[in-house]
């Protein structure tokens, strides 16, 4: 037989290429090994055990004279995880993103088959030394992490000769779960020829329950002593006897077992919603790539369109895939296409359990799950045949990864849409500037729902200006007008949403003396007053310390309280409406496991009038008695240092302005603002996004922004200022020396938080149409910075970066 050759890439920490090492399989592997499985193979000079991916497996490979390659160690897989497109795709993602390939290839699969590694001391021969040999006791292999410090020098004393040597073993995180379950190896008939004793009941119980069942077949043990009353015990007697034969199965833990979710049917589509279904479906039977831009108002029936797309694409036998921003979309959504679709359903996001996630995506593999429906890393689901991919709220940030790979999900779902040859759907009430853009130049093909699908007009917003109603105001946050339209709301019986603008904003703590407000020892943040624990703490490092009685710079007393938290205002309403039922819903009150939806369907069932939160109550929601929506704070995010705070700003408004009024009962919106004149709080009174989008566009055109440019953000940071500054002037000189007089470079600026847990953060922003260049420069500069990275530089090349504060 003829040698063997993998190529792997391997996973070792600051020592990245995106080049595949080259391995000798050995003959005993021969059978075992195969593109897109992992292995384990030995790195570098001490032979330390990582994990890797086969990328490719060759025959002959002109063996250079001198060098001996290494063998794989072991193959992790029997099947490969990693697919013909996912290689590809990685291949892709590695380039178009800035990142690292290994990082790529393992953002591809759910978190439990990342590898962890735990590192074991073995013993080759007696240590002489009797605590050291003690600690082995007999074995001649224990845990690394279990040896006392005081024997580490010691430890590496004996390595150095040869004594002991450490080994490290790669593991999955999650192990498959597993139940028991058993088959019943007698036949009826065969089962009453056994001898029991009268006295034994429960072997006399036990053999009349087996005799209910049939044999041969596998049952699993559980629901078999909830039926029986028998416990694992008299099935494991009856094991021991011979009348069944116990096994351990896989089971899937399955997210949303205990909710009883309403199957739905198709409704009836109104003549928008079916020509923008009858558009796609054209498409869909094509097998052709196109990319669809729809675009309906806020209750117009979007979910409705979506889920009529993906019930043709599973009728063609092709698979559906949706994405749906991260927390505040999910429950409804998810029950609304677990409703239609039924088990083919599986679920991805980030409030499962590493092995829940583990358990749908193998699900998917396997093909029992052929709709898949998650949030932002969903989009790598390892569907084979996709007939329609769907992308809800795409306007939505959280799409956008921070950290690498920074992939946008929209541009994985297009590439994943060529590869299937299927279409992608787009929608949104509020499209991104670069999605309407691309739609008026025919890159993507618009459709619009321009009416809610109940005839009722969009919501009447009006505006409150807080500049001079601020001052008569019962209390800082609540305006009389507000507090009229809401107890308006309390007798009619109706429900009030109630969004408190948190982005941007913070509550802290201010000396009315000197000025002096309290800062984290670590950050350039003001610390932010959290009611629940009584303490201060910072939302970057988690620094946390006691509310202060006096100030630390005058020691006078007159410390005060400023900003709006999500409880003060719940205070506040509390007292002036002491019989209102008001259900809070921001960081603190979600924390827990499945509290999100438990808060928002105790909503939806009436047992609350008022909804106040945080961005997260802004979108999706539909709730048919919710008639006045109120924004407490609308400006607080416009004066970020982004050139996105008022399309933020605007969508914010917009979508939550939507979740009034959506069944038969008008709606009414209130905003609280101090600049009643922004543009984007005008244009938001109107819902007018069509103006926006001139507005803005207009905006965008003249200052050279996207759509109308590209951006690449380049973040260095160090523990010492002077570090971070002199990295950034270096590579802004030498991307002065590369890029034409088309492209510009805005900085290198300090970020407008500089200092974070005691590093500082410089940023240089390009903006640029056509660099040919560019790409391997900055290519050049990702391998490059990982040299420094010993000095403790941290190098970030965002493409497209959604955020620049
Ligand atoms: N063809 C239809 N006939 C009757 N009711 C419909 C139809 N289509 C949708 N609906 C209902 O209209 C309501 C609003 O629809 P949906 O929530 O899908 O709106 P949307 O466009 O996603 O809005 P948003 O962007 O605000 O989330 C839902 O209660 C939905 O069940
Ligand atoms: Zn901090
Ligand atoms: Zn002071």
């Amino acid at each position: 037989m003829s040698k063997l050759y993998a190529l792997v890439i391997v996973d070792v920490p600051a020592m990245q290429t995106n080049h595949p090492y080259t391995y000798l399989v050995p003959k005993q592997l021969h059978d075992q090994v195969a593109v897109g499985k992992r292995v384990i193979v030995g790195f570098g000079k001490g032979d330390r055990h990582v994990q890797g991916f086969i990328v490719d497996l060759r025959e002959d490979l002109p063996t250079q004279a001198g060098v001996t390659l290494k063998e794989v160690q072991e193959v992790l897989d029997l099947e490969p995880v990693i697919t013909q497109e996912g290689l590809q795709l990685a291949d892709w993602l590695a380039d178009h993103t800035f990142a690292f390939k290994i990082r790529c290839l393992q953002v591809l699969l759910p978190n439990a088959l990342k590898a962890a590694y735990s590192k074991t001391l073995k013993r080759l021969q007696p240590l002489d030394d009797p605590q050291i040999d003690a600690l082995f006791g007999q074995s001649d292999e224990i845990d690394l992490a279990q040896l006392p410090a005081q024997f580490q020098n010691q430890i590496i004393h004996y390595r150095h000769q040869g004594k002991v040597e450490i080994i490290y073993h790669v593991k999955d995180k999650v192990a498959k779960k597993q139940v028991p379950a058993f088959k019943l190896l007698l036949t009826p008939e065969q089962l009453d020829q056994v001898a029991v004793s009268p006295r034994a009941t429960k072997q006399l119980a036990m053999r009349d329950y087996l005799k209910t069942l049939e044999s041969a077949k596998l049952y699993l043990q559980k629901p078999a002593q909830a039926a029986s009353g028998l416990t694992s015990a008299d099935f494991r007697t009856a094991a021991k006897k011979g009348w069944l034969e116990q096994s351990q199965v896989e089971q899937y833990r399955d997210p949303y077992a205990d909710k009883n979710i309403t199957a739905t049917k198709p409704l009836e589509l109104t003549p928008d919603q079916n020509f923008a279904v009858k558009s796609v479906q054209a498409h869909i039977d094509q097998k052709d790539n196109r990319t669809f831009l729809l675009q309906g108002v806020t209750g117009s029936g979007k979910t409705e369109v979506y889920l009529q797309m993906m019930a043709y694409a599973l009728k063609q036998g092709r698979q559906a895939l949706m994405l749906v921003p991260e927390i505040s979309l999910t429950p409804q959504m998810m029950r609304r296409v677990k409703g239609r679709f039924g088990d083919l359903v599986a679920v991805m996001h980030s409030g499962l359990s590493a092995g829940e996630r583990y358990d749908e995506w193998r699900r998917i593999e396997r093909k029992e799950a052929r709709v898949v429906i998650g949030a932002r890393s969903a989009i790598f689901a390892p569907l084979d045949n996709i007939g329609i991919i769907i992308m809800d709220e795409e306007h939505e940030a959280s799409y956008k990864q921070d950290e690498m790979p920074r992939y946008h999900a929209r541009d994985v779902a297009l590439w994943r849409a060529r590869y299937h040859h299927c279409p992608v759907v787009l929608g949104s009430a509020t499209p991104s500037l670069e999605s309407r853009a691309r739609a008026m130049k025919n890159v993507y093909t618009w459709l619009t729902l321009p009416k809610r699908v109940n005839g009722q007009a969009l919501p009447k917003v009006e505006l409150i200006d807080m500049r001079n109603e601020g001052k008569y105001a019962p209390v800082p946050d609540i305006s009389n007008t507000m507090l009229n339209a809401i107890k308006d709301r309390l007798i009619k019986g109706e429900q009030t949403v109630l969004l408190l603008n948190r982005r941007g904003y913070s509550s802290f703590v201010m000396c009315r003396e000197c000025g002096y407000v309290l800062k984290c020892p670590n950050c350039d943040v003001s610390l932010t007053l959290h009611m629940d624990s009584h303490s201060m703490r910072c939302h970057y490092c988690g620094h946390e310390e006691a509310i202060p009685q006096t100030c630390d710079s005058c020691h006078s007393r007159k410390v005060r309280y400023y900003g709006t938290g999500t409880q003060k205002v719940e205070e506040q309403l509390q007292s002036l409406l002491p019989t209102a039922r008001i259900i809070r819903m921001d960081v603190d009150t979600t924390r827990k496991k499945g509290a999100h939806e438990r808060l928002l369907q105790a909503f939806g069932n009436k047992e609350a009038d008022i909804l106040l939160g945080t961005q997260m109550i802004a979108k999706g929601l539909d709730f048919p008695d919710v008639t006045l929506v109120g924004v407490l704070n609308a400006d607080t995010a416009l004066d970020l240092p982004d050139f996105r705070a008022s399309e933020r700003t605007f969508q914010l408004l917009t979508q939550v302005a939507g979740r009034a009024g959506r069944a038969q009962k008008a709606g009414q919106v209130l905003i609280q603002t101090y600049n009643p004149q922004h543009y984007a709080i005008q244009l938001a009174k109107g819902q007018d996004y069509e103006r926006y989008f001139q507005t803005e566009m207009g905006f965008r055109h003249r200052v050279g922004y996207p759509p109308y440019y590209y951006t690449i953000q380049i973040t260095a940071s160090y523990d010492n200022e002077a570090a971070a500054a002199k990295k950034m002037f270096t590579i802004a000189g030498e991307l002065g020396k590369i890029l034409s007089p088309q492209a510009q470079v805005l900085g290198p600026t300090p970020k407008a938080i500089m200092r974070i847990k005691n590093r500082y953060y410089y940023q240089l922003v390009i903006k640029y149409k056509h660099e040919p260049l560019l790409e391997d420069y900055l290519k050049g500069l990702l391998i490059q910075a990982q040299t420094e990275e010993k000095k403790g530089l941290k190098l970030v090349i965002d493409r497209d970066p959604l955020n620049f504060i």
